[in-house]
């Protein structure tokens, strides 16, 4: 190919996960810097995980792009969230993996792409729906370009962005399919002179264009198709698929526990794994590859020394593929031999790593599972999942190797593990900031954090050897049983190892946890929570968590997610001050659609919106019917040292009416029937106030929860966004009270409160416990 001297290239693509955070990219970009010292490299990279989702449910939020460009000041508010919250991720990476020098123009660069994305949200598309959701949906992709080509540079081996996509589709926009010949001349036309001025290019993976020269994508997970299709369209000989697992496998993992990695495959049973579900790889992965006899290999960024698998012409020359009989869960049986007939139905139980399961939807898989076969099941993969079986400690998926525990030179370590009940908005955004800020507390705080476990609605995933792909999994809907999974109750019946302090920490919804929570706390973990279910049930229920958790209860994110509410009105009372009563905005959602419809959006808009943004509840109706106002007026009641039920505060709900008991979907579809309705209510208002939704919360008296016209010039009148005010009126902040407002709902934010409470136990009960204090 034009100027590459008859070296063939190679394609080296990250999935999301490769890509996660600052560290992740400094990573790949040394895997990168490696391979360009030998021959010419074209990178093909996705976005940093969970960001394609935030902005296909922001697309799909707001896919009236025409109307919003005539909106008012909250409507630039809410894409100013959008993207205050994609520039403190994206930015926070490049600050970790650029280089000084370089940073300055990678910073310039994400903002620039940042201003675009807002700019494609406003503006706009005429040529319809789907359009508008692709070019708002590639904008993940060009940011992780952008960041990893700086720090590909940073190392040492020159890179560029490539600047025009270079695959070239057709015109469909979701899920659109590639034009061969249309690929080559755009490679020869953007790819290949960077490659023949020696340097690195960083292709952003999943876009394509149409032949109108709209920006188009390849479907979910089609970034592995962009690789082996840039790689088709330069003449390259080998493409590697970089993910957080080690290749392809010869069986299901959580089915065979000895199953070994495969050296080798053919294209065509790699694609029949793919096919069968095997997310390693993205099933039509292999066509580009086969067609120009091109080596695929897989191969896990973070254990770059396993050689992972090679996918080439050759049939057979691979170890026989085992399989697993269908049945009973946990007692695989396996025998040697290839399968009968080919690759066929009974592979859909093998496939490597990440295939559905059988347990997918089985009730025996679950919590409810009967004993004997679930006590089976755990002995070995227990030991495998700590490390205790083959191959001496566990490793974590990504990132360094961990020093020995209680190893720290200068100082003791602490050593905390985590069980963490829900691994949804805010369960996965607490995961990913402790992967990637982990390294660093056990440098500067001698902290050693380690997941014990993680739980969903169908049991508890034991060890963490498998967190990135069950965060993966649950970004994309599924369940943590399609990973093998534990009773929690089991997990939290255990003991944890000899000197570490468990912080049971639940981020689940509603009441379903509070058993859990008790069981944890009764044999001696922390509890820390955002789940306001647990402190905001029936006294009885909350006194008996409140004697067996003692000191050891954390609870800042409940309230004002990541503001320091909780501990503010502690602190009042710790110091000897009288709290005479708190007056709140406490709703991020209720605070999001009021501000929204000042500014000129209609109710169903701002409703669907919150939802996309994660402030809402997961049925925004808990939002909407004040439900959520009044257990947080109830959490800080309590706190205040109030006994108070749940039955003595009365709230009014915003639900339009008839709306109230309808299946979610069915509530969101028929939300515009009550626009007209909102929108009047609103403009109702007297003159220089505001209808705000307010809850207070006196020493003495009934606790007040509902709408309220809130003069503009109190705290509470120029509201905007997700943003919560908590005015407290003390013995000591009477003449003039003390205010603290802030936005007080996002995923982040309330990770943040979270993490404060996680370090806070380790500063003072840690301590504690080791004689430290
Ligand atoms: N979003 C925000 O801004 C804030 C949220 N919060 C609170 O944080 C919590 C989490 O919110 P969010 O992440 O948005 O909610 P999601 O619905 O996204 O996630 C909830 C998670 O909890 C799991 N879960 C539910 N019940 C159980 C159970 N009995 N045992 C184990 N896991 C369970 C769910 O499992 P499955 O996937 O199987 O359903 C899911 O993984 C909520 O209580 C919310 O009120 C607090 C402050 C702010
Ligand atoms: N749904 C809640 C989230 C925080 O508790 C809100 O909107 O405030």
């Amino acid at each position: 190919m034009n100027g590459l001297n008859n070296v063939h290239p190679l394609v080296i693509k990250f999935g999301g996960t490769s890509v996660g955070g600052g560290a992740q990219f400094a990573n790949a970009a040394g895997i990168v810097a490696g391979a360009a010292a030998d021959r010419p490299v074209a990178v093909v990279v996705s976005a940093m995980s969970g960001t394609t989702d935030t902005l296909l449910g922001y697309a799909d939020a707001t896919d009236d792009g025409a109307s919003r460009t005539r909106v008012g000041a909250t409507r630039e508010g809410s894409l100013a969230e959008l993207h205050r919250a994609l520039a403190e991720r994206h930015l926070a990476a490049a600050r970790e993996a650029v280089s000084p020098e370089i940073l300055p123009g990678v910073e310039r660069r994400v903002l620039e792409l940042l201003r675009e994305l807002v700019e494609a949200i406003g503006a706009p598309d005429a040529n319809g729906p789907a359009a508008r959701r692709a070019r708002i949906a590639v904008f993940g992709e060009r940011l992780s370009a952008a960041i990893l080509a700086g720090a590909i540079s940073s190392q040492g081996a020159p890179a560029a962005v490539v600047s025009g996509d270079p695959i070239a589709t057709d015109g469909d926009f979701a899920e659109a399919e590639v034009d061969a010949s249309g690929t080559r001349e755009r490679c020869s036309r953007y790819v290949a002179p960077l490659l023949g001025d020696g340097r690195v290019a960083v292709v952003p993976g999943f876009v394509g264009r149409s032949p109108e020269g709209l920006p188009t994508t390849l479907g979910r997970g089609g970034s592995d198709l962009s690789a082996t299709v840039v790689g088709r369209g330069i003449g390259a000989s080998e493409v590697w698929i970089m993910s957080d697992v080690d290749g392809v496998l010869d069986a299901d993992p959580r089915l065979v526990p000895n199953a070994a990695l495969l050296p080798e495959l053919s294209y065509r049973e790699a694609g029949d794994f793919a096919e069968l579900g095997a997310k390693v790889l993205h099933p039509r992965t292999m066509e580009p590859a086969s067609e120009v006899g091109m080596e695929v290999l897989v191969r896990n960024t973070f254990n770059p020394d396993c050689p992972g698998t090679r996918v080439t012409d050759a049939e057979g020359r691979g170890r026989p593929l085992r399989r697993a009989a269908p049945q009973p869960l946990g007692r695989a049986a396996v025998r040697d031999g290839p399968p009968p007939g080919g690759l066929g139905r009974d592979l859909h139980r093998v496939a490597g790593r990440a295939g559905p399961s059988p347990r997918r939807g089985d009730p025996a898989a679950g919590r409810h599972q009967p004993g004997p076969r679930r006590h089976r099941r755990r002995g070995p993969r227990l030991r495998r999942l700590r490390g205790e079986g083959r191959g001496g400690p566990a490793r974590t998926a990504r990132g360094p190797r961990l020093p020995r525990r209680g190893s720290r030179r200068g100082g003791r370590v602490k050593r905390v593990e985590i069980v963490q009940l829900g691994l949804g908005y805010v369960g996965r955004a607490v995961a990913q900031i402790v992967i990637e800020e982990r390294k660093r507390w056990l440098e500067t705080l001698g902290l050693d954090l380690r997941y014990r476990a993680v739980a969903d609605t169908s049991g508890a995933l034991v060890g963490e050897e498998l967190l990135p792909q069950a965060i993966r999994l649950k970004e994309d809907g599924g369940k943590l049983s399609e990973l093998g999974v534990e009773p929690v109750e089991d997990v939290l019946r255990t003991e944890p190892e000899e000197g570490t302090t468990r912080i049971v920490v639940d981020l689940a919804v509603h009441g379903g946890t509070f058993d859990l929570d008790l069981l944890g706390v009764q044999n001696g973990s922390c509890l820390v929570l955002s789940n306001k279910g647990p402190l905001s049930g029936g006294s009885e229920q909350y006194e008996s968590l409140m004697d067996a958790a003692g000191d050891r209860l954390w609870y800042e994110a409940t309230v004002g997610a990541g503001m320091p509410i909780v501990s503010t009105l502690k602190g009042l009372v710790e110091t000897g001050d009288e709290v005479l009563e708190i007056q709140a905005s406490p709703s991020g959602t209720l605070g999001f659609i009021m501000s929204a419809v000042e500014g000129g959006r209609s109710f169903s808009e701002a409703v669907k919106e919150a939802v996309a943004l994660h402030y809402a509840e997961p049925d925004p109706r808990d939002d909407l019917s004040g439900l959520d106002v009044a257990r947080k007026a109830i959490i800080l009641a309590r706190t205040m040292g109030r006994e108070i039920e749940p039955s003595e505060i009365p709230y009014e709900s915003l639900v339009p009416e008839g709306l109230e008991a309808v299946p979610l979907p069915e509530f969101m579809e028929r939300l515009p029937e009550a626009d007209e309705e909102f929108a009047a209510r609103m403009s109702a208002v007297r003159e220089n106030h505001m209808l705000r939704y307010l809850a207070r919360i006196p020493a003495e008296g009934p606790v007040e929860v509902g709408l309220t016209e809130a003069a503009v010039e109190t705290p509470f009148g120029p509201i905007n966004g997700p943003e919560n005010v908590f005015d407290f009126r003390t013995r000591r902040y009477s003449d003039v009270t003390l205010t603290v407002t802030g936005p007080g709902a996002g995923p982040e934010r309330t990770a943040s409160g979270v993490i404060g409470d996680m370090l806070d136990i380790v500063g003072k009960i840690v301590r504690d416990r080791e004689g430290l204090a």
